[in-house]
């Protein structure tokens, strides 16, 4: 080890990640990218358990959830331990530090949701499952829209990592009927067979969470070394896309614990070759399903300044068919609860 000689004098690229699986393989993706790319650099991954790992018991909504994933990490970024953090961008506060920013983001896999029922049902979609079926999913957005298309339906939390999630389903006493997961997640786990149906605003009829099955690479805003690597492994159709949801969701002001939904899409030529041409579906909910606005706009993007400012107008096309009064009712909502937990 002593004798090997560093194929370069410039320090090692130091990427940072959570210890999931899913984080670990999303990693492997990057840096594998990075390698193609810049082959004359040295990677490290350094994987590591957050707060958000540790505390399963906490109900997500309750607190600012993206922080809880991302905070450690980053403090790690801001003192130069790690040159990078691989984040799952749906987990990605819309909102960074000054100091920090996103270097790139990745293609996206599949960003739709996916019902996942248990393997010893026969049901074959939502629309079969039997009154009073159990759902197991932890985010307001899903069981907010699923509720309001499905409203016999049943939703539990369900917490831990998306293993851990399938082997509460897959238990026996189990009490989940089905769960909603990620398609990005399951697909990167080469655990797509576990699919029953795909649910998107055309088939299974929700939005998906802004942001959602791409990676976001964090970066130190004045580190112009690490940009330059990345710069040459992003995807630009993605990055536009996403920054164009992730600027209506800063706008509605929500969190995890608002239920926005988005689709974009770039309209394609000739059934394959995209064009600048950007649609973008969004719907708000309220908690019980019972009250929702949605709008689909598309416009020309040609810049990430035009999609973020797309974004944001969808945003305000929202706010204007009444999507206002539905986020003050769960910020008052979330206020109690907060009030409930310092008594
Ligand atoms: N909140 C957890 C989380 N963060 C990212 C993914 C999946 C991959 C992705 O959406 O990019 C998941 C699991 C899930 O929602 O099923």
């Amino acid at each position: 080890m002593a004798t090997q000689v560093a194929s370069t004098t410039q320090r090692p690229v130091r990427i940072g990640t959570r210890k999931s699986m899913l984080a670990r393989v999303q990693t492997d993706i990057v840096c594998k990218e990075l390698r193609k790319a810049w082959p004359d650099r040295q990677y490290e991954i350094h994987a590591m358990s957050t707060m958000g790992d540790n505390n399963q018991t906490t109900a997500l909504h309750e607190f600012n959830a993206k922080a809880l994933w991302t905070h450690e990490l980053e403090a790690l970024l801001e003192n130069g331990d790690l040159d990078l953090i691989v984040h799952s961008l749906k987990d990605m506060p819309t909102q960074l530090p000054p100091s920090m920013s996103i270097g790139c983001i990745f293609p996206r896999e599949d960003p739709r949701d996916a019902l996942v029922v248990k393997p010893t049902f026969p049901y074959k979609s939502l629309a079969q499952l039997p009154e009073g079926s159990v759902i197991g999913t932890s985010s307001v957005r899903r069981s907010a829209q699923l509720k309001r298309l499905y409203p016999t339906l049943k939703f539990a939390d369900v917490r831990g990592n998306v293993g851990t999630r399938l082997a509460k389903l897959d238990n026996p006493e189990g009490e989940y009927t089905a769960l909603i997961l990620a398609a990005a997640g399951l697909s990167r786990l080469g655990m797509s067979d576990r699919i029953t149906s795909y649910l998107d605003k055309a088939t299974g009829g929700i939005l998906h969470a802004v942001g959602q099955g791409a990676l976001g690479i964090e970066v130190r805003s004045d580190d112009e070394d690490v940009k330059k690597l990345l710069s040459a492994v992003g995807c630009e159709w993605t990055t536009r896309a996403c920054l164009a949801e992730r600027s209506l969701m800063r706008t509605l002001e929500g969190g995890c614990s608002v239920p926005i939904g988005v689709e974009t899409e770039w309209v394609r030529k000739n059934g394959s070759e995209f064009t600048e041409t950007l649609i973008m579906r969004a719907l708000v909910v309220s908690l019980d399903g019972q009250r929702h606005v949605e709008t689909e706009m598309q416009r020309r993007i040609t810049s990430r300044e035009e999609a973020d400012e797309f974004g944001w107008d969808v945003a305000r096309k929202l706010v204007e068919l009444g999507a206002e009064s539905i986020l003050h009712d769960i910020n008052l909502n979330r206020k109690i609860i907060e009030e409930q937990g310092d008594a």
